[in-house]
């Protein structure tokens, strides 16, 4: 083991592992987590060499080549709760997409949430057993965002009680949807319904896309891969051109609104219930959010420490990078931000489990409140991490940018993350929507409950923010969010008092809409995470994770301090002493950033990185990655003899 990594773990404030089992919520999670991750590393049909090495095709092949195995030895191992899947699949997977995405992710949870029974049994079965793998096809070429702006028709024929599915433009061909392009051989596809000259909005319906002994496309599916991306070069996202498909009546998916076999509409109970696997997914982000930038965190914290270099005194070692301010106040508020987007991602899966079963039991009352919190929420917590990693990346010099550091695969895998399911600026004007009908029910009188309490009459002047108390701290992200929504909100009623129309005046108010969304989200965060540590029972932990608390708030306030004096939370004298705690704060936690990472628990095959190796011995192991580089097979490339020879010998 490198000696410098070995002495960062010497005598950590706090119980490593004890950290861990409260991160995987229980010894007995730590224990099946590492089983199943051991299960994976210990299988031979799971190594594999540098994806980076790959082609395009390479590694589609490698990633169905995995998927293939995985089912198989879920079905083996006989996994059926979902938690395991869900581990067994990361661990097989390291975090990356896959073709099956889709399939296990939306079309499955679209069968569970929006079949009938009779629809479940004809379905749900050989889906789950991958005899049918499905994709959900709603984006189409010209529409992600505005889903009732979609194309794609679906219209009934009461003579043979079928639909006739068509994508009537260029533009409605449906585009992106993962595992469309070669794996899947069904589709959840969004279209128009059309029923008795009538048009009744997006409804989802199933439609066979290949056959199942050939996978050739059947007659009026024009199938395939959209070609090459930024990153996801794993999954085949494709497109599909639907001409004059028939499906039966019964693969509408009925569960809420119906087509009777004369060809009438029975409306759902709510508009937005056909949207509620977007919500799952988003919240589902929330919740994974964390597990990237945790990953990113590991691997630069890591190297910093390994790392020396420059020398701030003649003839002393050169100092580990880890030493510089800037480098911690580069990567530890990183840290902290990946144990509150932790809490904040079971918060927000716990609030999807609870509104779904009120759901379920027909009170839809709350489905506003979630949509807004689980668009906010992915929103917040992608754009950061995106940001975070690529923050990581750069704060590993040179070795950061090659594909060794693992940090450019972790970025181009991550990205989309702020565009699909809800591209970011959209979701967060979303979350800005249901604000701005909370002040108006406050207008109206009515007090308000949970997370936008804050908007009610104000009952209590609260004292001056005092920057060494983590509660004085989430009231200033409280008030901040109080002014901002409460701010914008006048700004869109001055707008209309001077005669702008509605639409105008949103429009013109968006910045200041999304601003006063990112407060509140940002808000939702630090009390989550302030309030999660109430609940942590073993001291050392409470104490580590209270600074970690601390550090993100304080930096929180100096990444936004225009907002908050603007509000008049604090002024200039008290932000200098929020950035003078901040940097004490930076200074102690530097000991404890190796053991905060380790608490993660991500093994090196997980990481899948040169630089984040847990031995830190990061020099041999990044020559001996290159020495295998497929470039390097042969000494002179043949290149050589092709072009550079005859080019030297022609004696220009
Ligand atoms: C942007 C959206 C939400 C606009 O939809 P629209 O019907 O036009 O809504 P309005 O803004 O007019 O609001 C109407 C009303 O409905 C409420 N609402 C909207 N969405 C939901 C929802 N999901 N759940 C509950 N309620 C909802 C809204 O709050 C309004 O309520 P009021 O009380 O204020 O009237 C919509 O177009 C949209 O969601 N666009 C994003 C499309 C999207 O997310 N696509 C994802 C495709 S799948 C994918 O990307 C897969 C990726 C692969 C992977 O994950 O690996
Ligand atoms: C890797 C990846 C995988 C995907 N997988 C799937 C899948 O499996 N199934 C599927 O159906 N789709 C999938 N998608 C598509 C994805 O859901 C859409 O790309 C996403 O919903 C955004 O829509 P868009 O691409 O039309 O962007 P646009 O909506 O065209 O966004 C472009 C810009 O316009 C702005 N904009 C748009 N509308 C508004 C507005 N009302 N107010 C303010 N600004 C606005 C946006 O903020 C953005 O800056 C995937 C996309 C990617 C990148």
């Amino acid at each position: 083991m490198n000696p410098d990594i070995k002495k960062e773990r010497e005598g950590p404030a706090f119980d490593v592992e004890a950290v861990t089992n409260l991160l995987d919520g229980g010894r007995d999670v730590t224990e099946r987590r590492r089983q199943l991750e051991a299960l994976v590393e210990n299988d031979p049909e799971f190594l594999s060499q540098p994806l980076s090495f790959l082609s395009q095709s390479g590694r589609y092949d490698h990633a169905i080549k995995r998927c293939a195995r995985m089912i198989q030895q879920i079905k083996k191992l006989g996994l059926t709760d979902p938690k395991d899947i869900s581990l067994y699949k990361r661990a097989v997977f390291c975090g990356r997409p896959c073709p099956l995405d889709l399939h296990l992710g939306m079309f499955l949870p679209m069968l569970l949430n929006q079949a009938t029974e009779d629809q479940l049994e004809h379905f749900f079965l050989p889906a789950w057993q991958c005899q049918i793998i499905g994709t959900y096809a709603q984006t189409e070429m010209g529409h992600g965002t505005f889903l009732r702006g979609l194309e794609t028709t679906a219209l009934y024929d009461p003579r043979t009680q079928e639909f006739v599915l068509n994508t009537p433009t260029v533009t409605a061909i449906k585009w992106w949807p993962g595992g469309l392009g070669k794996t899947a051989n069904h589709a959840v596809v969004l279209a128009q319904l059309y029923t008795k000259g009538t048009c009744q909005g997006l409804n989802a319906f199933i439609v066979q896309l290949r056959d199942l002994e050939t996978h050739a496309p059947l007659p009026g599916i024009i199938v395939g891969d959209i070609g090459p991306k930024f990153g996801f070069n794993d999954v085949d996202n494709g497109f599909l051109k639907l001409e004059n498909v028939r499906i039966p009546r019964t693969n509408m998916l009925m569960k809420f609104a119906k087509v009777e076999e004369d060809g009438t509409y029975i409306r759902p109970p709510s508009d937005k219930l056909a949207y509620g696997t977007m919500v799952f997914i988003r919240a589902l982000i929330v919740s994974e959010a964390s597990y990237v930038l945790a990953k990113a965190c590991t691997i630069a914290i890591r190297y910093s420490v390994v790392r020396r270099q420059s020398q701030q005194t003649p003839g002393a070692p050169e100092p580990q990078i880890l030493d510089y301010q800037t480098q911690q106040h580069k990567l530890l508020p990183l840290l902290a931000t990946t144990y509150a987007f932790h809490f904040i991602g079971n918060y927000v899966s716990k609030m999807y489990q609870n509104i779904s079963e009120s759901v379920d039991a027909g009170n839809y009352s709350q489905l506003n409140e979630l949509h807004a919190t689980s668009a906010g929420l992915k929103a917040f917590t992608t754009w950061i991490v995106v940001a975070g990693v690529e923050t990581c990346r750069m704060a590993c010099g040179g070795h950061g940018f090659s594909c060794a550091s693992g940090l450019p695969e972790l970025y181009t895998n991550s990205a989309p993350s702020c565009t699909y399911e809800g591209e970011n600026t959209v979701m967060m004007l979303q979350t800005a929507r249901y604000l701005m009908k909370c002040v108006g029910l406050v207008r109206n009188g009515i007090l308000l409950e949970g997370n936008v309490m804050y908007l009610n009459p104000a009952f209590d002047n609260r004292p001056r923010l005092d920057p060494q108390s983590v509660a004085s701290l989430v009231g200033a992200f409280c008030d901040r969010a109080s002014w901002m929504v409460t701010h914008v909100s006048q700004g869109l009623q001055s707008q209309l008092n001077c005669g702008k129309s509605q639409k105008e005046a949103w429009n013109n108010m968006l910045v200041e809409l999304v601003r006063a969304s990112e407060s509140h989200c940002h808000y939702v965060v630090v009390k989550t995470f302030a309030e999660e540590l109430e609940g942590v029972q073993d001291s050392g932990s409470r104490a580590i994770l209270s600074s970690l608390c601390h550090l993100y708030a304080l930096h929180g306030i100096t990444q936004h301090s225009g907002d908050f004096m603007q509000a008049g939370v604090l002024n200039g004298e008290e932000l200098e002493q929020v950035s003078k705690i901040l940097r004490t704060l930076l200074s102690s936690l530097r000991r404890q950033a190796v053991p905060l990472t380790d608490a993660f628990d991500i093994s090196d095959v997980q990481l899948s990185s040169v630089l984040g190796r847990h031995d830190g011995n990061v020099y041999n192991a990044l020559y001996a990655w290159a020495r295998t580089a497929p470039l390097n097979k042969s000494q002179v490339h043949e290149s050589y003899d092709k072009y550079m020879k005859p080019l030297q010998k022609s004696k220009l």
